[in-house]
């Protein structure tokens, strides 16, 4: 981690500011700042725990008076969005924020500086403190950065220096409205950029007390939520929707530097993550249930649709943004509230749009998100009777476990799981549109995608046409940083995604698989020698005991097996425990038809790789789920039928 430098120009002093502004105080110096610091945030180690009645309704009112925005701030603990009343923007509590009691912050000075708040100044914008004094003695400015924390609990100055809108930088989670930066353990992990392998952020490691704190919340809040009219649900959806796209260079920036994806790819995952948001506004008001034909005349019969109630989200590191728009949008959307699992990977982007859901004014609890022990907080989830859907992505292993935890409660699940998407091209194919897509498909982030083309059966008449034109068009791309213009493939997510990549390649080698383009990693300078880069790979002469015909390969590989006729491409393709996607290129129609409906998987791309859309459902069959996204069908898995028949007393003739 680059440790935060605190810069030089003087903006902001600490003073003492009468008796009560640091309880029991009594040594000077950065000691005395750090023990002061740590008191305050001991003493409000379990604050971010809603209380009954706490803040909502105090802090609706509050908010829309600025003048008494610091004091709500510091009654409650609460986060405050744009409306907070300090002199300067750069003051902005961004970090964490914790309960204090007025007194404990009065100090005398323009800026009326808390200690969390000058934490969270010293965090985010170093530059505009050169001098803390604390106790009327002056302290050094990295003492008082260290005292203040940050050597724990931040990000790195890359991150800073990325992203424009620090106040998306929370290095916290947010249960009920507060933003929750210390652990209930006060233990920590590490969120590191893949390009380089360097620290990009410590966030708190939560655990099963604070998710049930964030279940707590999502709870209390629903019967206010669910109640709202569609309308006004639909109108803070947009309004989220409207800052995210706002916000779309920041937010790429946060998901290039902690996934790696290059920024024309994460702009692309934005684009389509807003427009599910917009999408679940504008189906928010169109949920309608039935008036049914009764078969007697004395009542009538009617089904309505309703939330289900506290909704549990886990995602993934792959598309950090758009697997949680999937999930949260269509929740808020069906009167839903939701305690969210991001990645430990990539947490980042789901603070920020944490933060924004915030600005559109969600209220408090709506929107919860919990991170650190994965096993501890899906147990949590998963035990949990009050929440009564999961919406899970991510692999099938984790998956099958959730699902089975998720019987004891017998609450509504679905699955976004692996994939091992085959590619058909006919003989009658479009060879170069086939070759196009399959390299954009199978290097699509950088192979890390569900619906990635992870084997290509080509007809023995057009191989090697095909296996040209991919190599070809593989050759052309770039490996590097995705922040860095022209890169089109980034570095693989960890050591151990590289590691799996490296052993399908040399696997494959070594079962007579022809190494036509790539195979290693690249040499690339420093600081990327670092990451975890795999050059784009293309294999010939692929065969179905290889472990890139079994097994997900989720990197940049694109093996080509040869088949002879439809049957066996067909057989070939279905040879796999997963089916979400797959994908086959012919000009036939009659063919067209009867491999659509061959082929056993939940999406089919028929002459089209590109096939992910918010209008459309989005799933998989088999060991690849249960349940869809996106679409109609996305938002009826938030929402219970429930049937009412209505006896009318009497039988009209
Ligand atoms: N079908 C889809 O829509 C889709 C989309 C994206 C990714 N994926 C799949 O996801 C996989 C890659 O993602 P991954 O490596 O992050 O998967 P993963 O299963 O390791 O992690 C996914 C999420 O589950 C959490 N998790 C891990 N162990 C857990 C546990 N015991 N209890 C609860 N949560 C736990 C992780 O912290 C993360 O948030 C690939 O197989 C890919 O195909 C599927
Ligand atoms: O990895 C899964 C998501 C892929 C997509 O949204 O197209």
């Amino acid at each position: 981690m680059h440790p935060l430098r605190v810069g030089t120009a003087l903006s902001a002093v600490l003073t003492r500011g009468g008796a009560a502004c640091c309880r029991g105080a009594s040594t000077s110096g950065a000691a005395g700042l750090r023990n002061d610091i740590n008191k305050e945030l001991s003493s409000s180690a379990t604050a971010y725990h809603p209380a009954d009645g706490e803040c909502p309704s105090a802090l609706t009112t509050r908010r829309s008076d600025p003048t008494s925005s610091l004091l709500a701030l510091v009654e409650c603990g609460k986060r405050l969005s744009t409306q907070l009343d300090v002199p300067s923007a750069s003051h902005r509590p961004l970090a964490g924020h914790r309960g204090l009691s007025p007194s404990s912050v009065s100090c005398r000075n323009e800026r009326r500086l808390p200690l969390w708040s000058l934490r969270a100044t010293l965090l985010m914008s170093p530059s505009s403190v050169t001098m803390v004094r604390h106790l009327g003695t002056t302290t050094n400015l990295d003492e008082a950065a260290q005292a203040a924390g940050l050597n724990k609990v931040a990000v790195s100055a890359e991150v800073l220096s990325r992203v424009k809108d620090h106040g998306l930088l929370h290095t916290a989670g947010l249960i009920g409205g507060k933003w929750a930066d210390v652990a209930s353990d006060k233990s920590t992990f590490e969120v590191r950029n893949p390009a380089t392998g360097a620290v990009i952020a410590t966030m708190p490691r939560m655990r099963a007390d604070e998710t049930r704190a964030a279940i707590a919340a999502a709870h209390a809040v629903l019967p206010q939520w669910r109640a709202r009219p569609a309308r006004e649900r639909a109108a803070v959806l947009r309004k989220w929707h409207d800052l995210i796209q706002e916000h779309k260079a920041d937010i790429a920036a946060i998901m290039t530097l902690e996934c790696g994806k290059p920024t024309a790819e994460a702009l692309g995952e934005i684009a389509s993550g807003a427009a599910s948001v917009d999408w679940f506004a504008g189906e928010a008001v169109r949920v309608c249930g039935d008036v049914l034909e009764p078969p007697m005349r004395d009542r009538r019969m009617l089904v309505l649709k309703q939330p289900v109630g506290v909704v549990g989200a886990i995602t993934p590191w792959n598309f950090p943004m758009s697997m949680i728009t999937r999930k949260v949008a269509p929740a808020l959307a069906a009167g839903c509230t939701v305690v969210l699992k991001p990645a430990e990977l990539t947490p980042l982007t789901a603070v920020a749009l944490a933060e924004l859901a915030e600005r559109a004014e969600l209220p408090d609890g709506c929107l919860n998100i919990v991170m650190g022990d994965a096993a501890a907080i899906g147990h949590e989830l998963v035990s949990s009777d009050t929440v009564r859907k999961l919406g899970f992505t991510g692999s099938t292993a984790v998956g099958r476990l959730l699902a089975s935890g998720a019987g004891n409660t017998v609450k509504r699940i679905s699955l976004e799981l692996g994939g091992n998407a085959p590619v058909i091209v006919f003989e009658d194919a479009d060879v170069e549109l086939a070759a196009k897509g399959i390299v954009a498909s199978a290097l699509r982030n950088a192979g890390q995608t569900c619906i990635c083309a992870n084997r290509v059966f080509v007809h023995d008449k057009v191989y090697d046409k095909l296996a040209a034109a991919v190599t070809s068009l593989t050759a052309k791309l770039k490996v590097g940083d995705g922040s860095e213009t022209g890169v089109t493939i980034g570095p693989l997510i960890t050591p151990a995604a590289l590691e799996k990549v490296t052993g399908h390649v040399s696997d494959a080698v070594s079962k007579g698989g022809k190494l036509l383009f790539g195979g290693s990693k690249p040499e690339l300078p420093q600081p990327l020698a670092g990451g975890n880069f795999f050059a784009p790979t293309v294999i010939g002469e692929a065969t179905i005991d290889m472990r890139c015909f079994k097994e997900e390969t989720f990197g940049p590989l694109i093996p080509l097996f040869r088949f002879q006729s439809d049957e066996e491409a067909v057989l070939l393709a279905n040879t796999t425990e997963y089916g979400l996607a797959a994908y086959f290129y012919t000009r036939d129609l009659a063919r067209a038809w009867r491999v659509a409906e061959e082929l056993e998987f939940g999406m089919i791309g028929l002459n089209e790789v590109a096939i992910t859309s918010e209008v459309a459902p989005f799933g998989g069959v088999k060991a690849s789920g249960l349940g869809r996204e996106q679409s109609k069908y996305g938002l009826a898995e938030f929402l219970d039928i429930k049937y009412v028949c209505m006896g009318l007393g009497y039988s009209p003739t």
